[in-house]
């Protein structure tokens, strides 16, 4: 159909994955009048227990709010989420030290349930007559050029074909339609497991109240170990603990554990119980952390990847998320443009997008590696009040890094340059500092043996 003298063409769209990112991507696409076909491999989340070993909370930060404002949510979200104003980190005395995001301007992040932020999306977007959900139906087949589908109901076992004029994969790290795309002649893809493992424990609530102070990321920084604690509004803790898969095999016995507790995270123990410690490390497994990027994330006019199943990342940044709802802003601009085909929307996408998804994944491994080596409170501390001095110093040339990654919509790609001019200033004044210090203490030890050979 046209309408003032644009083409306009209204596209049935198959969005595969029902998770944060397909349901945000279905609400930014059907607000523009397309047909879109949600297909969900599990059954609908808003009737299911909250799947076992899935992260129960997460940060939303600025990235995440923009596409969430775009489609209304943002302020809605926000009631459901509860602000974390800065780091609370726990030392080995069990002393907690708060370093605050920016203590001018009172800067936070917000924990938000998975399961509360998949539900208020998928309800939005049932709103729409013109966005239809198909639960219980994974994607087994696809013939992307002539836009065929083949699904499977994972209880019937019953075999379901449908077609539309676009497939967008949102179904997350382990993708089956990026698995269909990897014959695709100039398809790259490379994917690196970690050696850390993560594991979920949870802090209940204490004569109904939090059991810690509740507006800050609880960081307990152990360098190859590492433990954080998010909020919950049932005023308990999601506290995810990060450890080398070796680790968690050497943790055989309750003893075990209990005396690794004790040596590394003593003041978790009365706050998650010890009986409960014992029974939910030992009744999870710990989940596998991937790092996934690929390259171009479309096929002519017929599929594009968004969301993890695009750029999977190690949640050391607290992006993931953020990342694939800033996937969905971006796209939903460049529909906007007038006249533009499909195929090109596709094209300046993957052009656009691929260089940031690559940053952050980069940012993420980056941070990974360096919280390793913040085995101590006190140079976590250090390391971000020289972070805030120097932004206090030159507040348009030097923004920490983390402030721009969470805290601005700054293209990643410009992050990661900021943080390679971060790190070249800081190993220059290093070397600087070193050298004045190294020929002052010459010149000091001179004058003392010139000073003692006179005094002979
Ligand atoms: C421990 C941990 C902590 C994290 N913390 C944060 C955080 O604090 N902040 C943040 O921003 N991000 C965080 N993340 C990352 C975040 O969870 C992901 O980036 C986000 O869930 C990606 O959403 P998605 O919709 O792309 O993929 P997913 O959430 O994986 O959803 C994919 C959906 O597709 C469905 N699906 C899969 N295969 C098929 C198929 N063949 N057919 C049909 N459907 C299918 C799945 O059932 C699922 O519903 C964290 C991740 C982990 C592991
Ligand atoms: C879920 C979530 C949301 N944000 N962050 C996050 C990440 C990194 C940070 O700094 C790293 C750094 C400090 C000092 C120097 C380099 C890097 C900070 C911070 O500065 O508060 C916060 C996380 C997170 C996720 C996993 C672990 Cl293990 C973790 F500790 C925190």
């Amino acid at each position: 159909d046209t309408s003032n003298g644009k083409i306009k063409k209204t596209l049935n769209i198959a969005i595969i994955g029902g998770g944060l990112v397909g349901s945000m991507a279905a609400l930014h696409l059907g607000k523009k009048g397309h047909q879109i076909h949600l297909y969900e491999y599990r059954e609908d989340i808003r009737k299911a227990q909250l799947a076992k070993g899935r992260s129960i909370n997460l940060s939303l930060s600025a990235r995440g709010r923009v596409a969430l404002a775009e489609v209304g949510l943002e302020e809605e979200l926000l009631q459901h989420g509860i602000p974390m104003y800065g780091r609370m980190l726990h030392d080995l005395n069990g002393n907690m030290t708060f370093v605050p995001y920016d203590r001018n301007t009172k800067q936070c992040i917000y924990s938000v349930g998975r399961k509360k932020l998949n539900e208020i999306l998928l309800n939005t977007a049932e709103k729409y007559t013109n966005i239809h959900f198909n639960f219980n139906r994974k994607l087994i087949s696809a013939r992307f050029r002539e836009g065929q589908m083949e699904f499977k109901d994972p209880i019937t076992n019953e075999l379901h074909k449908a077609t539309a004029d676009l497939v967008i994969g949102c179904d997350g790290a382990y993708s089956a339609v990026r698995k269909n795309m990897l014959s695709t002649p100039g398809f790259n893809f490379s994917q690196s497991y970690i050696q850390h493992g993560y594991l979920e424990l949870c802090i209940p609530a204490l004569d109904g109240q939090f059991a810690m102070p509740h507006n800050y990321l609880h960081i307990w920084p152990r360098g190859e170990f590492m433990m954080i604690a998010l909020p919950n509004q049932d005023k308990t803790w999601t506290v995810t603990l990060f450890m080398p898969f070796k680790k968690f095999e050497d943790l055989k016995s309750a003893c075990d554990l209990v005396q690794f507790f004790d040596e590394n995270f003593p003041d978790a123990i009365p706050l998650i119980g010890e009986k409960r410690l014992i029974s939910d490390f030992f009744s999870l497994k710990p989940q596998h952390l991937i790092s996934i990027k690929c390259y171009p994330y479309h096929i002519s006019s017929k599929v594009l990847l968004l969301g993890d199943a695009a750029h999977a990342m190690v949640p050391f940044y607290g992006q993931g998320m953020n990342a694939g709802f800033e996937d969905c802003t971006i796209l939903s601009r460049i529909l906007d443009n007038p006249n533009v085909q499909i195929a090109d929307v596709l094209k300046s996408f993957s052009e656009c997008r691929h260089q940031d998804a690559h940053a952050i994944c980069d940012l993420a491994m980056y941070n990974y590696i360096e919280m390793r080596d913040l085995v101590r409170t006190r140079k976590f501390r250090i390391r971000k009040a020289l972070d805030e001095f120097l932004h206090k110093l030159m507040p348009l040339k030097w923004i920490p890094l983390y402030n721009s990654v969470t805290f601005t919509t700054m293209p990643y790609r410009k992050c990661l340059e900021n943080r390679n001019w971060q790190d070249k200033v800081l190993t220059r004044t290093f070397a600087t500092i070193l050298t004045f210090t190294g020929c002052f203490v010459i010149v000091y030890l001179y004058n003392i043996f010139f000073a003692l050979g006179n005094r002979n």
